[in-house]
């Protein structure tokens, strides 16, 4: 664990003080009532330690109102005193601050503490709780620390905080009330349909859900204790025991009472007897944390024994005798820049955000999970917005919630999309979760569609329709059945008459004969685009000769790494049983004009042949092309251009630098065009180039 103060506000003179002290009175307010405060922990902590900083260097200044050295920040109030003290927790962030602490401690109650009692802190709001003979009959909220607001409405929908105790004892159990996180989802649900906003976190929830009181409906929230004392009422004996036994043996009665306790969850409270021990402990919560259905914000650590305590003593914000070690915030308030909708294996639209890279507990985060439309409609999520990310472990991040009050007004709505990002193809919206109405078959639908591309394989008359339609009769499970497809099955098809079916044939028919860089092309092997799918096919020639090659012989080609070419390999290999398929079928598997190499591997020799095989009009040139092409050079699109440029030798680019030899520049050229002017570049009109490459035109 490393160490990770949070660091300062820097505050300049008065009125930044007072302006900082009237932000963090702010924040803390909407924090405290369950509303979204514009900060987020890291930035609001940051905020009170510097205005601490500066009130130390200004002590006559300290406004009435700072939050330092005041429970909540002096931001909550309450009208039901509590018979002791319901403090904060003083702060530590890595094992030297607890260490220090340790000593600091001892030296303040003369001697070493005896034993350590170590808790998870549990990320809720505080709650005394209580109990007249063993009845529950008053919740109050910690308030400013001396009186607190009564919140008895809420018995009953406190899961751990029985009614009735297993005995008729008159004490009060403090203790923290939280939303698990089922819990929180659940809450969510339920508010919405009611027509609310929904809640930002748990915390949140938990903090609005207990101070609301007349709501339509309730939702369950959980308690656990961490504190037992006694009230007026109760009986001397158990009074002056309290007052006498260990924080382990309170919880432990607590727990006999009835009351739920953190001994119920993966991370129950243990004893401790030296510092290292603690810290061992404070790893292993940490380790869990990620996995515990309710959040946690650090470990407490208390002198366990009463007498410690008593010798420890309290100050006005928090106990001597006790100390927060806090974990790093999992959650940030970052922007939310667009929405991104990638579809899954099973058809499964599902959004994702893409977000101002932010740092959340040591790792940088740029994306987080949106769930589906519904729940971005929900949270009236737009794209401009500043959002609350929660991350937890190697939990995907996830957006809590828009802080609408930072909205400027610029935020613009998110956009659904209206058909299948990946394959084109209609969406099935009546679920939550979007999904591709070819479901399943999506991701084939939309390789058969890219295959049959003009760039591609260029199969006219194979449109995104049409390949649905063989996909869903069955006709066609991969690339090759195409090939294999038939008069009358096509025929059989709806509205596929007998002239579209001969169309349909012949365009088959004629793409059997593309050249390789085609054929690899529509395979979609990932890293080979068009260009590097004809850079490769013009070096081996032929499929078989690519086929045979190894990483290291894919390397030579032009623009393949170490790291392209091994996955390029593999994929090939996965490919196999698809490229013989289409062998079989009679799919051309050669590219024409390129001379094969006499050996696969990329030996010396080869290389050699290779220069040779790169001979050329335009050999040793990096051209492009812009602007609209006349002349013989009319008909070609741009891929076919590139593909004639690298016929002829040369290096096709889309972007004029200072690597480029030669624009091709036909008219309404721009920018290209003017580029190529300042750098001093040379330029060809269409009918120029036409003439240099004439031998390679088809
Ligand atoms: N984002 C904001 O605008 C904003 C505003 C105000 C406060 N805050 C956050 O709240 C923190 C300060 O708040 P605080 O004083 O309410 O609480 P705290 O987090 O400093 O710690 C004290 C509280 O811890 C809780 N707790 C949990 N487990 C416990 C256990 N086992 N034993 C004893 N207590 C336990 C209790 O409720 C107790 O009152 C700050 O660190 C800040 O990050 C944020
Ligand atoms: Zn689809």
């Amino acid at each position: 664990m490393t160490g990770m103060t949070t660091p300062v506000a820097v505050i300049v003179d008065a009125a930044a003080y007072a302006q900082a002290v009237k932000d963090a009175v702010e924040a803390s307010a909407a924090y405290y009532a369950g509303g979204t405060s514009v900060l987020d922990d890291d930035a609001y902590d940051r905020l009170v330690r510097g205005i601490a900083v500066w009130e130390a260097g200004h002590p006559d200044q300290v406004l009435p109102d700072s939050p330092t050295g005041k429970v909540a920040g002096g931001a909550v109030e309450g009208d039901v005193p509590h018979t002791v003290a319901m403090l904060s927790l003083d702060n530590v962030f890595s094992p030297e601050e607890f260490t220090a602490w340790t000593a600091s401690l001892a030296r303040r109650v003369g001697h070493e503490v005896e034993r350590f009692s170590v808790e998870p802190k549990l990320d809720g709001l505080a709650i005394a709780a209580r109990y007249q003979g063993g009845r529950l009959t008053q919740l109050i909220t910690r308030g400013d620390g001396t009186a607190g607001e009564d919140v008895s409405h809420a018995i009953g929908t406190i899961e751990g905080l029985p009614d009735k105790l297993t005995e008729p004892v008159t004490v009060e159990v403090r203790g923290e009330v939280l939303m698990t996180t089922a819990q929180f989802e659940h809450a969510n649900e339920v508010r919405t349909a009611h027509g609310g906003q929904p809640f930002a976190n748990p915390r949140n929830a938990a903090a609005g859900t207990l101070r609301a009181k007349d709501r339509a409906y309730t939702v369950p929230m959980t308690f656990f204790g961490y504190g037992l004392l006694p009230l007026p009422g109760t009986e001397a004996r158990l009074a002056a025991r309290l007052g006498e036994v260990a924080h382990s043996d309170l919880m432990a009665q607590a727990a006999g009472l009835g009351v739920n306790t953190t001994a119920s969850t993966a991370v129950p409270g243990v004893s401790a007897d030296t510092a290292g021990q603690v810290l061992a402990r404070v790893r292993e919560v940490a380790a869990l944390r990620a996995q515990l259905p309710f959040g946690i914000d650090g470990i407490v650590i208390k002198a366990d024994l009463a007498a410690d305590q008593r010798a420890a003593g309290s100050g006005s914000r928090a106990p001597r005798w006790a100390i927060a070690y806090k974990l790093p915030a999992v959650e940030k308030i970052t922007r939310l820049l667009e929405v991104e909708w990638n579809v899954g294996r099973t058809g499964i639209i599902a959004p994702r955000a893409v977000l101002e890279p932010v740092e959340i507990d040591g790792s940088t985060i740029t994306y987080a999970t949106l769930h589906n439309p519904a729940d971005i409609t929900r949270r009236d999520l737009r794209l401009g917005d500043h959002v609350m990310v929660h991350r937890a472990g190697d939990v995907i991040p996830r957006i809590e919630a828009p802080v609408a009050h930072l909205r400027t007004g610029d935020e613009r709505p998110i956009d659904f999309p209206a058909v299948c990002p990946r394959c084109g193809g209609g969406i099935d919206t009546s679920e939550q979760r979007w999904r591709c109405a070819n479901g399943r078959n999506c991701h084939l639908v939309a390789a058969l569609s890219y295959a049959a591309g003009r760039d591609q394989l260029d199969i006219g008359g194979l449109g995104h329709t049409r390949v649905v339609q063989l996909v869903e009769a069955g006709l066609v499970a991969d690339l090759a059945d195409l090939f294999t497809l038939t008069r009358d099955q096509l025929l059989s098809l709806d509205r596929m008459g007998e002239t579209s079916t001969d169309n349909l044939l012949a365009a088959i028919t004629k793409a059997k004969e593309q050249p390789l860089s085609r054929v690899l092309c529509a395979l979609g092997v990932r890293g080979t685009g068009r260009s590097m799918s004809r850079r490769i096919a013009r070096h081996f020639a032929t499929m078989d000769n690519l086929r045979a090659a190894d990483a290291e012989a894919i390397q030579q080609v032009d623009g393949i790494g170490t790291e392209k070419a091994p996955s390029i390999v593999a994929e090939l290999a996965e490919l196999a049983p698809l490229i013989d398929k289409l062998t079989t079928a009679g799919v051309n598997m050669t590219e024409p004009g390129a001379i094969p190499l006499a050996t696969a591997a990329g030996n010396a020799d080869g290389n050699a042949q290779h220069e040779e095989t790169a001979g050329g009009p335009l050999a040793g040139m990096t051209v492009v092309v812009t602007g609209a092409m006349t002349g013989a050079l009319e008909e070609l699109s741009r891929n076919q251009m590139n593909e004639l440029i690298e016929r002829a030798g040369g290096r096709s680019s889309s972007s004029v630098s200072k690597k480029t030899t030669l624009v091709v520049a036909g008219e309404g050229a721009g920018s290209k065009q003017a580029k190529a002017e300042t750098l001093g570049i040379r330029l060809a009109a269409p009918e120029e180039f036409a003439a240099l490459v004439a031998g390679f035109l088809n």
